[in-house]
C-alpha cells in the first residue's frame, strides 16, 4: 500500500515524507509549492504539483503512486496566524474548503485512513496551562477557526462512513531532521525560531517582539516547542493505530512545557554567538499569551516517546538547517 502526503514539499511534510520512506512505505507527495519547493521532497517519494481541492490533480496523485493508497497524511494549508486576520477568506477556502474536496475525493477512492494537521489554535486563550483535548475549543484567529471547523467536518463524515480519522493538534513545531536531510525551508514563513535563526545569520536586520505585556514570567508570550522529527513519529504511531483499525482520536502533540519568546530568542543567541538586535513592538493580532500541551493522552493512546524534548537541540537543528539554505542560495 501507499500513503498520500498532501502538502509533502513544505516543512513538516517533508519530514514525514522522510521518515515514511525510512520505514519502507511507499510515498506520493501532492502540494501545489505555493509555499514548498519541489526540492524538499525526498528523491525517492513520487511528486505531483497540483492543488488538495483539484479532483484531477488528486487522481493524478493516486495514478503516480503505482499501488492502492490506504492512507492520506493532509499537511497541505496555510498557516500564518497574522495572515489568517488578514486574509480570512484565504483560510476558510485552502483550509476547511480544501480539506472538505479532498477528504470526498479520497473517499470516494476507497482510502480508510487520514490523519489531519490540526493546531493548538483550536484552543484559543486557554486560561490555565496545560490543555487537554477536553479543554473548549475557542479560536481566537481565523487560522484556528478554520482548522477547527474542518475537525468537526472529519468527524461527521468519519462518523457516517466507514472513515478512521486520526486528528493532531501540534503545538509549535520548530527544529529539522538530525541528519540534515530537510528543514523549514518555506516562503515567507514567520516562526518565531525560524526568524531568531535567520537574524543569527544576518539574513535579517533583527528581530521584533510582538508583544512585552502578556501575563507571563517575562511579559513575553509563552509556546510549547515540539521537535519537528518527534511529530513526524506520533504521525508515524497515528498511521499504524488506524491501519490496526483504531475508529478515530483527536491527540494534542507537545511536550507539556513551554519556553517564552525571551528564552527562545536567547537560545538561539547562545547556540548561534550572535547577538542580533531584538526590538519590541506591540501584540500580533489573533496571538493567545501561553498554550502548553497536555500530553498524557498521546503518551499513552499511541506509547509516543518524544526524544528531543530540549529548546537547545530544537535551536541547533534549526540553526544548522538555516546554515545549509544559505550555502544552498549562495551556491
Ligand atoms: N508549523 C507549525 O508550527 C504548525 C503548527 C500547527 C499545525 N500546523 C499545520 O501543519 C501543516 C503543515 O505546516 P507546515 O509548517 O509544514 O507548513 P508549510 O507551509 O511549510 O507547508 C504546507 C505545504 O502545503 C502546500 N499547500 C498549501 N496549500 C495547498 C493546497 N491547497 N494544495 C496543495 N498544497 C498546498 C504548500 O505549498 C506547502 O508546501 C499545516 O496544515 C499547518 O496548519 C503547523
Ligand atoms: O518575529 C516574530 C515571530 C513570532 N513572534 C512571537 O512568537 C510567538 C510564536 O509565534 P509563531 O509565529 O512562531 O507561532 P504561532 O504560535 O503564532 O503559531 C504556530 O503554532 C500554532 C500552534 O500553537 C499554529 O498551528 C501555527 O500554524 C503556527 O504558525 C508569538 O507570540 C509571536 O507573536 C515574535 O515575537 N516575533
Amino acid at each position: 500500500m501507499a500513503v498520500l502526503v498532501t502538502g509533502g514539499a513544505g516543512y513538516i511534510g517533508s519530514h514525514m515524507a522522510w521518515r515514511l520512506l525510512d520505514a519502507g512505505e511507499r510515498v506520493v507527495v501532492l502540494d501545489s509549492l505555493e509555499g514548498g519547493h519541489a526540492w524538499s521532497v525526498p528523491p525517492a517519494a513520487r511528486f505531483v504539483q497540483g492543488d488538495v481541492a483539484d479532483g484531477q490533480a488528486l487522481a493524478r496523485a493516486l495514478d503516480l503512486a503505482g499501488e492502492p493508497v490506504d492512507a492520506v497524511l493532509h499537511f497541505a494549508g496555510s498557516v500564518s496566524v497574522p495572515e489568517s486576520v488578514e486574509r480570512p477568506e484565504k483560510y476558510y477556502r485552502n483550509n476547511t474548503c480544501a480539506t472538505l474536496a479532498l477528504v470526498e475525493g479520497c473517499r470516494a477512492a476507497g482510502i480508510a485512513n487520514v490523519i489531519f494537521s490540526s493546531t493548538a489554535a483550536v484552543y484559543g486563550e486557554v486560561g490555565s496551562d496545560p490543555v487537554d483535548e477536553s479543554a473548549p475549543a475557542l479560536p481566537t484567529s481565523p487560522y484556528g477557526t478554520s482548522k477547527l471547523m474542518s475537525e468537526r467536518m472529519l468527524a461527521d463524515i468519519a462518523g457516517a462512513h466507514s472513515l478512521r480519522c486520526g486528528v493532531l493538534r501540534y503545538f509549535n513545531v520548530a527544529g529539522a531532521d538530525p541528519q540534515g536531510r530537510t528543514g523549514h525551508s518555506t516562503r515567507g514563513a514567520g516562526h518565531l525560531l525560524k526568524v531568531a535563526c535567520e537574524a543569527a545569520l544576518g539574513l535579517r536586520d533583527g528581530l521584533t517582539i510582538h508583544g512585552t505585556d502578556y501575563p507571563t514570567r517575562d511579559g513575553t508570550a509563552e509556546r510549547d516547542f515540539i521537535h519537528v522529527t518527534d511529530l513526524v513519529e506520533a504521525h508515524y504511531l497515528a498511521l499504524q493505530q488506524l491501519r490496526a483499525g483504531d475508529a478515530g482520536f483527536t491527540l494534542n502533540c507537545g511536550y507539556g512545557r513551554g519556553y517564552t519568546v525571551l528564552e527562545t530568542i536567547g537560545a538561539v543567541k547562545r547556540l548561534s554567538g550572535s547577538d542580533f538586535p531584538v526590538h519590541t513592538g506591540p501584540r500580533r493580532p489573533g496571538d493567545i499569551a501561553s498554550v502548553i500541551a497536555d500530553n498524557r493522552q498521546i503518551l499513552a493512546r499511541l506509547g509516543w516517546a518524544p526524544v528531543h524534548d530540549d529548546i537547545d537541540t530544537i535551536a541547533a537543528h534549526a540553526l544548522a538547517w538555516e546554515r545549509k539554505l544559505l550555502q544552498r542560495s549562495e551556491s
